[in-house]
C-alpha cells in the first residue's frame, strides 16, 4: 500500500491562494468580428477612429436658428421665413448649413400652416442646443480598456467608434482528462461494472462558459504509463488541465503520484468534503487542477478550483463574490464530521478515519431576502453541491465540522460565496 502521510492538506483560501500564484500564462490574441466577441475579453485598448459627430449636430427634436438674432433679446419673427432664419432640425442630425443655435420645438408657437413662427423661450448662448463635432468621442479617445469583458453594451460602444473587429484575448484551451478503468463512453450497452463518463460533458460547458475552449481527452486507463503519457500529451496541447478521478486512496489511483513524480505538486488534498480529494500540480509548465472523480464533487470543485485558474488567464479576479446573508433556517444536524469517533451506526471500517483538524462541509445555499430587506440563505433539498436536487441554489457555504464548533443557528449571520 502507498504511503500518503507525506499528502499536504490545504484549506480552500490557500488553495484559491496557490492557483492563483502558480498559474502563469501569457495568452496570445486574436482579431474576431465584434459580433463574434460577445463574452471574450480584450486584448488591447479600443480608440476612437473618427470624431462623433463630425459636424455641428442638433441635441433635439428643435428649430434651428441664428444665435445673432437672439444676442440682444427676443427678435421679432414675423417676417421670418423658413430656410433662411430658421429651419428645421431634430433629434442627433446635423445642423441646417449655416445654423448655429436650435430651440426645442415645445418652444416654437407655430402658425396653423407653420409658415410662420415665434418663441416663447431664448436659447441660452451660441450653439445651445446642439452637439459639437467630437463631443461625444474624439478620435484617439480611449473608449474600452485593454482585459474589459465584451457585453453587448461594450460591443455597441466598440462599433460607435467604427471598429469591425477587436482584438480579444485568445480562449484558453482547457483540457478534461477523464481516468479509470471502469469508464465507458455515453451511448449503448454498458458492460457490468462499467460506468458511463458523463463529468465531462458538464466540465466542457463549465469550461466553455467561463469563456475558455474545451477539449476532452480518452478516457485514461488507470496504470502509471498510460496515465504519465496521457499528461505529457495534454500540457503540450492544453493551457490547463483537468485531471478527473484516480485522486484517492485506490490501489489504482495514480493521478497525485503522477503529478509528484512528473511535475511538481503543490497540495494533495483540501480540508472540506465534499471536494476533500482536489489538487494542483504543475507538469511541463502547465497548471493541472486535480478533482475527484464522482460528478457531485466534481461539478463544484470546479467552480472552487478551475474557475480561479481560468479568470487567472483572463487578468480577473479569480475569488468568487463573498457576501453576508443571515440564515434563515437550521443547517440540519450533526454532520458524520462532526460526530464523536465510536458514535456512528456504521462500523468503523466503513468510513474513513478523520484527519483530525479543521474540517469544513460545504453546503449548497439558497438566497432570498427576508422581510426586513436582509438577503437569507436556506438549504435546497440536499445541500450537497454538485447534487441534482442543488442545481439553481446560489450561493456555497463552508461549514466548520471539527471539534469544540457549533453549527451556524438560524438568525446567525454567515459568510457564503456565490457560485460562478
Ligand atoms: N479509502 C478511501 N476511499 C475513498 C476516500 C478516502 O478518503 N479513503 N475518499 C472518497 C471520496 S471523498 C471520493 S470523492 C472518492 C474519490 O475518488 P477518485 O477521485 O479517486 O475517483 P475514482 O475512485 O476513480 O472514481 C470514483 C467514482 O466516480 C466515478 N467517476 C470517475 N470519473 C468519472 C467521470 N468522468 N464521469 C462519471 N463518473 C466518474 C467512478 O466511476 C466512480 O464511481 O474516493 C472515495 N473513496
Ligand atoms: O473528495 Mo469527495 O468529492 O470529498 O466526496
Amino acid at each position: 500500500m502507498r504511503d500518503h502521510s507525506n499528502h499536504r492538506q490545504v484549506n480552500k483560501q490557500e488553495a484559491v491562494r496557490i492557483i492563483t500564484e502558480n498559474c502563469r500564462f501569457t495568452p496570445e490574441s486574436e482579431s474576431v468580428p465584434i459580433q463574434e466577441a460577445i463574452g471574450r475579453i480584450l486584448a488591447q485598448d479600443v480608440c476612437a477612429n473618427w470624431d462623433n459627430p463630425n459636424t455641428l449636430t442638433c441635441r433635439m427634436d428643435s428649430v434651428a436658428v441664428h444665435w445673432a438674432d437672439f444676442e440682444h433679446g427676443m427678435p421679432d419673427t414675423s417676417d421670418w421665413v423658413r430656410g433662411k432664419q430658421w429651419e428645421f432640425a431634430n433629434t442627433g442630425v446635423a445642423m441646417p448649413q449655416g445654423f448655429d443655435t436650435a430651440i426645442v420645438v415645445e418652444h416654437v408657437v407655430f402658425s396653423e400652416n407653420d409658415t410662420k413662427i415665434s418663441f416663447d423661450a431664448l436659447p441660452s448662448g451660441k450653439y445651445a442646443g446642439t452637439s459639437a463635432a467630437g463631443s461625444k468621442m474624439k478620435k484617439g479617445d480611449l473608449l474600452v480598456e485593454k482585459g474589459t469583458k465584451i457585453t453587448p453594451l461594450i460591443a455597441a460602444h466598440i462599433v460607435s467608434g467604427n471598429h469591425t473587429h477587436v482584438q480579444v484575448v485568445k480562449k484558453p484551451k482547457v483540457l478534461f482528462m477523464p481516468t479509470g478503468n471502469e469508464l465507458v463512453p455515453v451511448g449503448g450497452e454498458i458492460p457490468k461494472g462499467k460506468n458511463i463518463e458523463s463529468n465531462s460533458y458538464m466540465i466542457a460547458a463549465k469550461i466553455e462558459q467561463w469563456g475558455g475552449e474545451p477539449m476532452v481527452a480518452d478516457i485514461v486507463p488507470d496504470t502509471k504509463e498510460a496515465l504519465k503519457k496521457a499528461l505529457h500529451d495534454a500540457a503540450a496541447r492544453a493551457d490547463i488541465i483537468v485531471l478527473n478521478a484516480g485522486s484517492s486512496k485506490g490501489n489504482d489511483d495514480w493521478g497525485i503520484e503522477m503529478l509528484e513524480e512528473e511535475g511538481t505538486i503543490f497540495y494533495h488534498q483540501t480540508n472540506h468534503g465534499p471536494g476533500h480529494h482536489s489538487s494542483f500540480g504543475i507538469l511541463d509548465e502547465t497548471p493541472v487542477v486535480g478533482i475527484s472523480g464522482p460528478p457531485a464533487g466534481a461539478a463544484f470543485t470546479t467552480d472552487y478550483y478551475l474557475y480561479p485558474a481560468m479568470m487567472v488567464y483572463f487578468g480577473k479576479n479569480p475569488m468568487l463574490s463573498k457576501i453576508k446573508v443571515r440564515l434563515g433556517q437550521e443547517l440540519g444536524g450533526m454532520k458524520k464530521h462532526q460526530k464523536p469517533a465510536g458514535d456512528s451506526a456504521k462500523a468503523k471500517g466503513e468510513d474513513r478515519p478523520m484527519e483530525g483538524g479543521e474540517f469544513y462541509s460545504v453546503k449548497q445555499l439558497i438566497l432570498r431576502q427576508g422581510e426586513d430587506g436582509v438577503i437569507e440563505a436556506y438549504p435546497t433539498k440536499t445541500m450537497r453541491p454538485g447534487a441534482v436536487e442543488a442545481e439553481g441554489a446560489d450561493a456555497y457555504y463552508l461549514m466548520p465540522t471539527w471539534e469544540g464548533q457549533r453549527p451556524p443557528q438560524k438568525g446567525d449571520m454567515i459568510e457564503v460565496e456565490l457560485r460562478p
